[in-house]
Protein backbone atom coordinates (compact mmCIF):
# COMPACT_ATOMS: atom_id res chain seq x y z
CA UNK A 1 0.00 0.00 0.00
CA UNK A 2 0.80 3.51 -0.76
CA UNK A 3 2.31 5.89 2.13
CA UNK A 4 -0.06 8.14 3.25
CA UNK A 5 2.78 10.66 4.05
CA UNK A 6 3.37 14.12 1.90
CA UNK A 7 6.51 15.14 0.87
CA UNK A 8 7.48 18.96 -0.11
CA UNK A 9 10.42 20.76 -1.26
CA UNK A 10 12.27 21.28 2.35
CA UNK A 11 13.65 22.19 4.67
CA UNK A 12 10.75 23.12 6.87
CA UNK A 13 10.39 26.81 6.47
CA UNK A 14 10.43 26.74 2.56
CA UNK A 15 7.16 28.88 1.36
CA UNK A 16 6.62 25.14 -0.12
CA UNK A 17 6.74 23.98 3.43
CA UNK A 18 3.80 26.76 4.47
CA UNK A 19 1.99 26.14 1.67
CA UNK A 20 1.55 22.63 2.17
CA UNK A 21 0.62 23.43 5.61
CA UNK A 22 -1.95 25.45 4.38
CA UNK A 23 -3.96 22.81 2.89
CA UNK A 24 -4.97 22.26 6.37
CA UNK A 25 -4.76 18.70 8.15
CA UNK A 26 -3.36 16.47 5.93
CA UNK A 27 -3.15 12.92 7.15
CA UNK A 28 -0.12 11.36 8.09
CA UNK A 29 3.67 12.96 8.21
CA UNK A 30 5.14 15.57 6.11
CA UNK A 31 8.61 14.67 4.95
CA UNK A 32 10.81 17.41 3.36
CA UNK A 33 13.61 16.68 0.55
CA UNK A 34 16.31 18.68 -0.38
CA UNK A 35 15.11 19.53 -4.38
CA UNK A 36 11.97 19.03 -6.23
CA UNK A 37 13.40 15.72 -8.31
CA UNK A 38 14.42 14.20 -4.88
CA UNK A 39 10.71 14.95 -4.20
CA UNK A 40 8.94 13.93 -7.62
CA UNK A 41 11.48 10.54 -7.01
CA UNK A 42 9.86 9.92 -3.94
CA UNK A 43 6.38 9.99 -5.23
CA UNK A 44 8.02 7.91 -8.35
CA UNK A 45 8.76 5.26 -5.96
CA UNK A 46 6.12 4.85 -3.51
CA UNK A 47 7.99 6.24 -0.37
CA UNK A 48 5.61 8.94 -0.18
CA UNK A 49 1.61 9.72 -1.61
CA UNK A 50 2.40 13.19 -3.15
CA UNK A 51 4.66 15.73 -3.00
CA UNK A 52 4.00 19.51 -2.86
CA UNK A 53 6.24 21.22 -5.37
CA UNK A 54 6.56 24.51 -7.00
CA UNK A 55 5.30 24.88 -10.55
CA UNK A 56 4.78 28.73 -11.67
CA UNK A 57 5.40 32.66 -9.96
CA UNK A 58 4.08 35.76 -10.69
CA UNK A 59 7.03 37.39 -11.07
CA UNK A 60 9.84 34.88 -12.56
CA UNK A 61 7.22 32.05 -14.51
CA UNK A 62 7.59 28.31 -14.43
CA UNK A 63 9.77 26.56 -11.99
CA UNK A 64 11.87 24.64 -14.91
CA UNK A 65 13.16 21.84 -12.21
CA UNK A 66 9.17 21.22 -11.74
CA UNK A 67 8.18 21.46 -15.61
CA UNK A 68 10.92 19.24 -16.21
CA UNK A 69 10.72 16.34 -13.79
CA UNK A 70 7.19 16.01 -14.13
CA UNK A 71 7.53 15.32 -17.57
CA UNK A 72 9.95 12.95 -18.07
CA UNK A 73 9.78 9.79 -16.29
CA UNK A 74 7.37 7.59 -14.88
CA UNK A 75 3.63 9.29 -14.99
CA UNK A 76 2.54 11.59 -12.46
CA UNK A 77 -0.26 13.15 -11.94
CA UNK A 78 -1.42 16.69 -10.80
CA UNK A 79 -4.67 16.62 -7.69
CA UNK A 80 -4.82 19.89 -6.55
CA UNK A 81 -2.96 23.55 -6.53
CA UNK A 82 -2.46 25.81 -3.70
CA UNK A 83 -1.15 29.69 -4.41
CA UNK A 84 0.52 31.94 -1.44
CA UNK A 85 2.14 35.29 -1.22
CA UNK A 86 5.65 35.24 -1.19
CA UNK A 87 7.65 37.79 0.49
CA UNK A 88 11.23 37.82 1.25
CA UNK A 89 13.50 39.26 4.21
CA UNK A 90 17.20 39.28 3.98
CA UNK A 91 18.22 37.28 7.50
CA UNK A 92 21.85 36.96 9.21
CA UNK A 93 23.52 35.94 12.38
CA UNK A 94 22.73 38.22 15.21
CA UNK A 95 25.80 40.76 15.25
CA UNK A 96 26.09 41.25 11.68
CA UNK A 97 25.39 44.37 10.06
CA UNK A 98 23.76 44.97 6.66
CA UNK A 99 27.08 46.97 5.92
CA UNK A 100 28.77 43.77 6.37
CA UNK A 101 27.39 41.65 3.95
CA UNK A 102 29.58 40.59 1.82
CA UNK A 103 27.94 36.98 0.70
CA UNK A 104 24.24 36.01 0.34
CA UNK A 105 22.37 32.64 -0.47
CA UNK A 106 19.49 31.42 -1.54
CA UNK A 107 16.84 29.61 -4.24
CA UNK A 108 17.40 30.98 -7.81
CA UNK A 109 13.82 32.32 -7.74
CA UNK A 110 13.78 34.11 -4.68
CA UNK A 111 17.65 35.76 -6.09
CA UNK A 112 16.00 36.69 -8.82
CA UNK A 113 12.66 38.23 -7.13
CA UNK A 114 14.93 40.39 -5.14
CA UNK A 115 18.15 41.78 -7.47
CA UNK A 116 17.20 44.97 -7.67
CA UNK A 117 17.09 45.34 -3.83
CA UNK A 118 20.70 43.36 -4.10
CA UNK A 119 22.03 45.45 -6.58
CA UNK A 120 20.69 48.61 -4.87
CA UNK A 121 22.05 47.29 -0.88
CA UNK A 122 24.32 44.67 -2.02
CA UNK A 123 26.29 45.46 -5.12
CA UNK A 124 29.10 44.11 -4.20
CA UNK A 125 27.60 40.82 -2.78
CA UNK A 126 28.96 37.49 -3.71
CA UNK A 127 24.98 35.20 -4.12
CA UNK A 128 25.43 31.92 -4.56
CA UNK A 129 22.10 29.80 -5.69
CA UNK A 130 21.26 27.05 -2.96
CA UNK A 131 17.97 24.55 -2.96
CA UNK A 132 15.99 26.17 -1.62
CA UNK A 133 15.31 29.37 1.07
CA UNK A 134 14.62 27.48 3.88
CA UNK A 135 18.39 25.73 3.45
CA UNK A 136 19.79 28.98 2.55
CA UNK A 137 18.88 30.14 6.52
CA UNK A 138 20.04 26.25 7.79
CA UNK A 139 23.58 27.21 5.17
CA UNK A 140 23.96 30.54 6.91
CA UNK A 141 23.25 29.58 11.08
CA UNK A 142 25.76 26.65 10.21
CA UNK A 143 28.97 27.01 12.28
CA UNK A 144 31.73 28.51 10.50
CA UNK A 145 29.21 29.36 7.66
CA UNK A 146 30.67 30.63 4.49
CA UNK A 147 27.60 32.79 3.80
CA UNK A 148 26.75 36.18 5.69
CA UNK A 149 22.86 36.11 4.48
CA UNK A 150 20.15 33.73 3.52
CA UNK A 151 17.03 35.29 1.41
CA UNK A 152 14.19 33.67 3.16
CA UNK A 153 10.98 33.71 5.46
CA UNK A 154 10.84 34.78 8.39
CA UNK A 155 9.76 31.41 9.84
CA UNK A 156 13.00 29.55 7.96
CA UNK A 157 15.39 32.68 9.65
CA UNK A 158 13.88 32.90 13.16
CA UNK A 159 13.80 29.57 13.31
CA UNK A 160 17.78 28.97 13.00
CA UNK A 161 18.29 31.83 15.18
CA UNK A 162 18.68 34.49 12.61
CA UNK A 163 17.58 38.12 13.00
CA UNK A 164 16.16 40.18 9.74
CA UNK A 165 18.52 42.81 8.51
CA UNK A 166 16.46 44.13 6.11
CA UNK A 167 12.49 43.07 5.75
CA UNK A 168 10.29 43.34 2.51
CA UNK A 169 12.78 43.39 -0.16
CA UNK A 170 11.10 41.44 -2.76
CA UNK A 171 11.75 43.94 -6.66
CA UNK A 172 7.27 43.28 -6.23
CA UNK A 173 5.49 43.66 -3.52
CA UNK A 174 2.66 41.23 -4.08
CA UNK A 175 4.05 38.24 -5.74
CA UNK A 176 2.37 34.80 -5.65
CA UNK A 177 3.59 31.05 -5.85
CA UNK A 178 1.49 28.63 -7.34
CA UNK A 179 2.53 25.06 -5.89
CA UNK A 180 0.73 21.67 -7.37
CA UNK A 181 0.27 18.50 -5.50
CA UNK A 182 1.58 15.45 -7.58
CA UNK A 183 1.00 11.94 -7.22
CA UNK A 184 0.63 8.77 -9.39
CA UNK A 185 -1.84 8.11 -12.09
CA UNK A 186 -5.02 7.68 -10.71
CA UNK A 187 -8.97 8.55 -10.95
CA UNK A 188 -9.31 12.46 -11.77
CA UNK A 189 -10.85 14.99 -8.43
CA UNK A 190 -14.23 15.79 -9.76
CA UNK A 191 -14.80 18.41 -11.95
CA UNK A 192 -15.93 21.62 -9.83
CA UNK A 193 -16.74 23.58 -12.84
CA UNK A 194 -13.42 25.85 -11.78
CA UNK A 195 -11.21 23.27 -12.94
CA UNK A 196 -7.81 23.19 -14.46
CA UNK A 197 -5.89 21.14 -16.67
CA UNK A 198 -2.32 20.33 -17.48
CA UNK A 199 -0.33 19.05 -20.76
CA UNK A 200 3.09 18.62 -21.73
CA UNK A 201 2.79 18.90 -26.24
CA UNK A 202 5.62 17.55 -27.95
CA UNK A 203 5.56 18.67 -32.03
CA UNK A 204 5.34 16.28 -34.55
CA UNK A 205 7.37 18.02 -36.85
CA UNK A 206 9.51 21.20 -36.70
CA UNK A 207 7.39 23.12 -39.21
CA UNK A 208 5.65 26.49 -40.21
CA UNK A 209 1.81 26.72 -38.22
CA UNK A 210 3.04 23.49 -35.65
CA UNK A 211 2.78 25.52 -32.94
CA UNK A 212 -0.43 27.03 -34.35
CA UNK A 213 -1.99 23.93 -34.56
CA UNK A 214 -1.43 23.23 -31.03
CA UNK A 215 -2.97 26.42 -30.28
CA UNK A 216 -6.17 25.76 -32.33
CA UNK A 217 -7.35 22.84 -30.83
CA UNK A 218 -7.50 24.72 -27.66
CA UNK A 219 -8.91 27.53 -29.55
CA UNK A 220 -11.31 26.17 -31.88
CA UNK A 221 -13.08 24.50 -28.83
CA UNK A 222 -13.18 28.00 -26.72
CA UNK A 223 -10.54 27.00 -24.13
CA UNK A 224 -8.82 29.62 -22.72
CA UNK A 225 -5.33 28.90 -21.81
CA UNK A 226 -3.72 30.02 -18.34
CA UNK A 227 -0.28 29.30 -18.75
CA UNK A 228 1.76 27.97 -21.89
CA UNK A 229 5.75 28.29 -21.83
CA UNK A 230 8.39 26.06 -23.96
CA UNK A 231 10.93 23.95 -22.59
CA UNK A 232 13.82 22.03 -24.55
CA UNK A 233 13.06 18.32 -25.53
CA UNK A 234 16.31 17.50 -24.57
CA UNK A 235 17.67 15.98 -28.08
CA UNK A 236 18.62 18.83 -29.84
CA UNK A 237 19.17 22.40 -30.30
CA UNK A 238 16.21 24.56 -31.09
CA UNK A 239 13.33 21.23 -30.54
CA UNK A 240 11.47 22.58 -27.84
CA UNK A 241 7.77 20.58 -25.98
CA UNK A 242 4.76 23.27 -24.67
CA UNK A 243 3.99 22.90 -21.44
CA UNK A 244 0.41 24.36 -21.24
CA UNK A 245 -2.29 24.85 -18.37
CA UNK A 246 -5.74 25.10 -20.07
CA UNK A 247 -9.04 26.03 -18.30
CA UNK A 248 -11.75 23.24 -17.48
CA UNK A 249 -11.43 19.72 -16.91
CA UNK A 250 -11.30 16.37 -18.61
CA UNK A 251 -14.81 15.79 -18.44
CA UNK A 252 -16.09 18.88 -19.92
CA UNK A 253 -16.58 17.84 -23.51
CA UNK A 254 -14.99 20.89 -25.02
CA UNK A 255 -11.58 20.00 -23.00
CA UNK A 256 -12.03 15.98 -23.76
CA UNK A 257 -12.19 17.30 -27.34
CA UNK A 258 -9.51 20.00 -27.52
CA UNK A 259 -6.98 16.91 -25.80
CA UNK A 260 -8.17 14.53 -28.95
CA UNK A 261 -7.16 16.91 -31.30
CA UNK A 262 -4.02 17.41 -29.91
CA UNK A 263 -3.47 13.73 -29.45
CA UNK A 264 -3.62 13.94 -33.34
CA UNK A 265 -1.53 16.72 -34.09
CA UNK A 266 1.06 15.98 -31.16
CA UNK A 267 3.34 13.44 -31.58
CA UNK A 268 3.10 12.55 -27.76
CA UNK A 269 0.70 14.34 -24.82
CA UNK A 270 1.62 14.12 -21.52
CA UNK A 271 -1.28 14.50 -19.43
CA UNK A 272 -0.38 15.44 -16.33
CA UNK A 273 -4.01 16.03 -14.72
CA UNK A 274 -7.29 18.00 -14.08
CA UNK A 275 -7.72 19.48 -10.56
CA UNK A 276 -9.59 22.45 -9.00
CA UNK A 277 -8.26 26.02 -9.52
CA UNK A 278 -7.18 27.45 -6.65
CA UNK A 279 -8.78 31.08 -7.10
CA UNK A 280 -12.20 29.08 -7.99
CA UNK A 281 -13.05 30.88 -11.55
CA UNK A 282 -14.99 30.09 -13.17
CA UNK A 283 -14.47 29.87 -17.31
CA UNK A 284 -16.56 31.61 -19.82
CA UNK A 285 -18.31 28.97 -21.57
CA UNK A 286 -18.93 30.06 -25.07
CA UNK A 287 -21.82 29.71 -27.16
CA UNK A 288 -21.79 26.15 -28.68
CA UNK A 289 -19.26 24.90 -26.61
CA UNK A 290 -20.97 23.43 -23.70
CA UNK A 291 -21.33 19.58 -22.97
CA UNK A 292 -25.14 20.02 -24.16
CA UNK A 293 -23.98 21.20 -27.29
CA UNK A 294 -21.28 18.00 -27.86
CA UNK A 295 -23.30 15.51 -26.82
CA UNK A 296 -26.42 17.24 -29.55
CA UNK A 297 -24.06 17.73 -32.42
CA UNK A 298 -23.20 13.75 -31.75
CA UNK A 299 -26.83 12.63 -31.77
CA UNK A 300 -27.31 14.75 -35.28
CA UNK A 301 -23.98 13.21 -36.61
CA UNK A 302 -25.70 9.96 -35.55
CA UNK A 303 -29.15 10.64 -37.32
CA UNK A 304 -27.09 11.46 -40.39
CA UNK A 305 -25.06 8.71 -40.87
CA UNK A 306 -28.11 6.29 -39.79
CA UNK A 307 -31.57 7.63 -40.88
CA UNK A 308 -33.27 4.60 -40.67
CA UNK A 309 -32.37 4.39 -36.98
CA UNK A 310 -34.29 7.67 -36.16
O1 LIG B 1 12.80 27.91 -1.50
C1 LIG B 1 11.61 27.89 -1.15
O2 LIG B 1 11.22 28.35 -0.07
C2 LIG B 1 10.61 27.33 -2.05
O3 LIG B 1 9.58 26.90 -1.60
C3 LIG B 1 10.89 27.37 -3.54
C4 LIG B 1 10.43 28.64 -4.23
C5 LIG B 1 10.41 28.46 -5.79
O4 LIG B 1 10.78 27.42 -6.32
O5 LIG B 1 9.98 29.40 -6.45
C6 LIG B 1 9.06 28.95 -3.84
C7 LIG B 1 8.61 30.20 -3.70
C8 LIG B 1 9.49 31.38 -3.88
O6 LIG B 1 9.13 31.96 -5.13
C9 LIG B 1 10.92 31.02 -3.92
C10 LIG B 1 11.33 29.74 -3.96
Amino acid sequence: MRSATHGYLGPAGTFTHQALLSLGDLPGEARPYPSVPAALHAVRSGEVGSVLVPIENSVEGGVSATLDALTYGDPLQISAEVVIAVQFDLYVRPGTELSQVRSVVSHPHAIAQCRGWLDAHLPDAVVTEGGSTAAAAVAVAAPGSRFDAAICAPVAGVSQGLVAAATSIADNAGAQTRFVLVGPPGPLPPRTGADKTTLVCFLRVDRSGALLEILEQFATRGVNLCRIESRPTRTTLGSYCFSIDAEGHLDDARLAEAVMGLHRVCSEVVFLGSYPRADGLTPTVAEGQGDEDYTEAAAWLARLRHPERA
